[in-house]
């Protein structure tokens, strides 16, 4: 069989045929052209001749131009020694390294004649299993990129031509013939092997990328790597591309209008908004606050940082956290502070009934309080005008007293609050209830303005009412009525009769004259006053006075402000409820119903309300209820607040006080009467070394929260009257260390306490005699001292022990006792009935007859 040269240039994967023909003639084979055949036996030589470099012994070297072999020569002679090498040692098929170079290379070089930039070759055509397996080892070959990039057609045509002959039919005849020389066997078969088809399944176990790449490391002009840099980079690109337009996308949806109805929005609003509340409360410098105010409300209010609002109060001593309610002083210092002007709402929060619009109002009766100085007459005016009033009119008199009382005056009413003294007015002012239309200011026409006056001028002036100022005692020879108009005309509540605008009244409540003068005044007063109310089913009071009475349980008398309170109507009055069982008039009459200005008892609430609370009719009773309770738990945190501040003052006066031990504790018990009479009586407790400090106290039973107050200050001790703590209390006492105690009489508890605090108290130190010895002789021994030579007439002697030395009943020295010696041996004790040698500490003046008394200090706890 014979084979073209160019078949055969194509068979050992020969880009350029015209170099076989140069290797041929190199070896001697005559070839003119790539169509001239050879035979088998001159292919195998010149594959042979080719992939080693080596020649045939039988070979004539061809006169080869000089230029044209030296290159090919020089570039694989490196490769032809290694290959000499492999021969030698090893099977070619099993090292195909070196054969794989000169292919490499001329593809390199090709490439680079082609100024291609990556050449992806899959070395797919073989001459025999050798060049099979070099194939499979190779899989692609990425050349080196340089700048140009080849075209794509060139790939193809250089592809083309290669062809992957298929591995099992390269295989399956020759390997069985000779076992020893495949290379040798291999090539006839490549010359009966036609071309074989590449198929995509030999591609792809051609793609062996566990190739050894160590067989390039010393051809470094010819690196062949696995070109994927590009692509990574280009992923990376991808990458980053698309993030970038993912990070837009996100930033578009962020500026998007729609989006913005999103979580996005929220977010932002929640943010901003304190910021712009700041600023825009920033500017307030003046603010108008409840008297109960939190901490953070304040701040809130004020436009405050909270941190800024407890620092200023930290600064002044108050330590507060931001749930504390603040005081009136602490306002006031915040308002220093930062520079707010501050005015007081009246505050009745908890309870907002919304009042009926579009309502007629009526006329009211006016509602008079009569405030004064201390003797000045207010409770005789009062009796009398109800005496003169009431009496004279009705028959039986006045049946009670109810703190408040109706009188009629030319066919009109007058509401007289019958609770003398500016403090109660105050008190009803501090709680936001301003019941008064009229204030009567009471002056004795004998004694004139003094300091309770003019407080009671000033507080009605601030309460903004009508003043009348009735110079009372006018029966009184010394009475001098222009002394007391010329007083108050210097406090600035000039008489009308000298131009001002105050009616001074002189009367005498002792007679009566001038009294009706007086109501018909008020009257006056209160038509130039056009008091009007509405007559709305829901009617608002204020409560005067609360009693428990016997009977007839919590009653409280109130004044109504607005609207008619009706029997049966449900009601809230703070912390308590129910429903009106009875009204009950100044005349201890049931009424049905009580009209504004109108004063009564109400009979039917669930406890006593206190003297100042609004009492509310609401549509039902579980509004009712539910206001009770909502208005109970706020005072209880309140109360908690309260008692959790501490402040700097208490502070150092513990600290000043030095020794000083507290007691605190909290106080549980049953009714509001036990508890005040316990906090009363351990406040009697308190004494100079002892302080007895409630921390909180309250009516009902024990909470968790109480006993977290507890656990929560140390040493704490939770006292209960007539409560017990239920189980999940009792548990968390037990968790937290707390100690419960509970008691059914006061003087148990008390006594409990005194033992408690008695234990707190230094001890007081007592001496205790120990012994007495009798002086019966004395010696003296130089540089020693004196030593009395004693009989122990009562108890011990003991060595050390402290002693006092007493002459004909006198104590003339008080020391311890430095050596007790038995016949010359120094011993610890010498008990009664015993002579012993007695040496003090520092002291030689004994005489014969004096005695020795041994006493000890015993620490002793203190007791009430
Ligand atoms: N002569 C005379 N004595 C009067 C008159 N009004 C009151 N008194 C007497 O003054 C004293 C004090 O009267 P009160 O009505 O208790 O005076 P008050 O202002 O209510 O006194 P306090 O309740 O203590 O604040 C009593 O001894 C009265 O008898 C009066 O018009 N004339």
């Amino acid at each position: 069989m014979a084979i073209s040269i160019k078949e055969f240039a194509l068979e050992l994967a020969m880009s350029n045929p015209k170099e076989a023909i140069e290797k041929a003639k190199e070896i001697g084979i005559a070839v003119k052209n790539v169509s001239s055949e050879i035979s088998d036996e001159d292919a195998q030589k010149l594959s042979e001749y080719i992939l080693s470099g080596k020649l045939p012994q039988n070979a004539k070297k061809a006169q080869a131009p000089k230029e044209k072999t030296s290159k090919p020569q020089s570039k694989t002679s490196k490769t032809a020694k290694k290959a000499q090498e492999d021969k030698t040692e090893e099977k070619i098929s099993k090292t195909p390294k070196a054969p794989s170079t000169p292919k490499v290379q001329k593809e390199v070089e090709e490439a680079k004649e082609s100024k291609t930039t990556k050449v992806i070759k899959e070395a797919t055509q073989e001459l025999g299993e050798k060049n099979n397996l070099e194939a499979k080892r190779m899989g692609i070959t990425i050349v080196k990129k340089s700048k140009e990039s080849i075209p794509a057609p060139q790939i193809q045509e250089e592809k083309k031509p290669l062809s992957t002959p298929n591995i099992k039919d390269l295989f399956s005849e020759k390997i069985t013939q000779d076992d020893e020389d495949e290379e040798l066997r291999v090539k006839p078969k490549k010359k009966e092997k036609p071309k074989v088809q590449i198929s995509h399944k030999q591609n792809e176990q051609k793609m062996d990328f566990d190739r050894e790449f160590g067989s390039y490391e010393d051809e470094s002009d010819e690196i062949v790597l696995f070109d994927l840099h590009e692509q990574e980079i280009k992923n990376e690109d991808e990458e980053n591309r698309k993030k970038q337009a993912l990070v837009d996308r996100v930033q578009v949806q962020k500026r998007n209008k729609w989006m913005n109805e999103g979580s996005i929005r929220r977010d932002k609003k929640k943010r901003k908004a304190p910021v712009v509340q700041i600023e825009k409360k920033n500017a307030q410098s003046a603010i108008s606050i409840p008297e109960e105010i939190r901490v953070y409300e304040f701040a809130d209010i004020a436009g405050r940082e909270l941190r800024d609002v407890i620092g200023a109060l930290f600064k002044l001593g108050v330590m507060v956290t931001k749930n504390d309610f603040l005081d009136r002083d602490a306002i006031e210092i915040l308002a220093e502070e930062f520079s707010i002007e501050i005015s007081f709402q009246n505050i009745v929060p908890e309870i907002e009934v919304q009042e009926e619009e579009g309502l007629e109002s009526y006329e009211r009766p006016p509602v008079v309080t009569i405030m004064g100085h201390v003797d000045h007459g207010k409770t005789s005016l009062l009796d009398k005008i109800r005496n003169s009033r009431v009496a004279s009119g009705e028959a039986g008199g006045i049946t009670q007293h109810i703190g408040a009382y109706m009188v009629e005056k030319n066919g009109k009413l007058i509401s007289f609050i019958d609770t003398p003294g500016h403090e109660a007015f105050t008190e009803m002012r501090s709680r936001g209830a301003q019941v008064t239309d009229i204030a009567i200011i009471v002056v004795a026409a004998d004694d004139g303005v003094k300091q309770q006056t003019i407080e009671a001028l000033n507080h009605a002036k601030a309460a903004n009412v009508q003043i009348i100022i009735a110079i009372n005692k006018m029966d009184k020879e010394n009475a001098n009525p222009d002394k007391v108009k010329a007083e108050c005309a210097e406090l600035g509540f000039t008489p009308s009769e000298w131009g001002g605008e105050y009616d001074f009244i002189p009367l005498s409540a002792k007679s009566g004259e001038g009294i009706e003068d007086l109501l018909e005044n008020i009257l006056v007063q209160a038509e130039l006053m056009e008091l009007k109310a509405t007559h709305s089913n829901k009617a608002k009071a204020i409560v005067l006075e609360g009693s428990l009475e016997k009977g007839r349980g919590p009653v409280a008398t109130v004044i109504v402000q607005n609207g008619i309170l009706r029997v049966g109507d449900p009601i809230v009055a703070d912390t308590a409820y129910g429903r009106v069982r009875a009204l009950l008039n100044d005349k201890g009459e049931a009424v049905k119903e009580l009209y504004p200005s109108g004063v009564a008892v109400v009979t039917g609430l669930s406890e006593v309300p206190s003297a100042g609370a609004t009492l509310m009719s609401v549509e039902n009773d579980s509004v009712a209820r539910e206001f009770a309770m909502q208005k109970a738990s706020y005072l209880r945190q309140k109360e908690l607040s309260k008692s959790t501040k501490v402040s700097f003052d208490e502070l150092s006066e513990m600290v000043a006080k030095g020794q000083l031990k507290s007691l605190p504790v909290i106080i549980k018990a049953d009714t509001q009467g036990s508890l005040e009479a316990i906090r009363a009586s351990l406040e009697k407790l308190n004494n100079d070394e002892v302080a007895i400090n409630v921390i909180s106290f309250g009516v009902g039973g024990i909470s968790e929260s109480d006993i977290t107050l507890a656990s929560a200050s140390e040493n704490c001790v939770i006292l209960g009257f007539n409560v017990r703590p239920t189980g999940s209390v009792k548990n968390k006492a037990k968790e937290l260390a707390v100690e419960i105690k509970t008691y059914s009489i006061i003087y148990a508890l008390l006594d409990d306490v005194k033992a408690l605090i008695s234990g707190m108290m230094s001890p007081v130190f007592e001496e205790e005699n120990t012994g007495q010895a009798e002086v019966r002789e004395t010696f003296n021994i130089p540089k020693v001292g004196t030593i009395a030579g004693c009989f122990v007439v009562d108890g011990s002697i003991q060595r050390g022990i402290k002693v006092r030395l007493i002459r004909n009943g006198v104590v003339v020295h008080n020391g311890s006792i430095a050596s007790l010696k038995r016949f010359k041996d120094d011993v610890k004790e010498v008990a009664k009935g015993y002579e012993c040698g007695i040496m003090l500490e520092n002291y030689n003046d004994v005489r014969v007859g004096d005695v020795f008394e041994t006493y000890k200090e015993v620490a002793k706890k203190q007791s009430l």
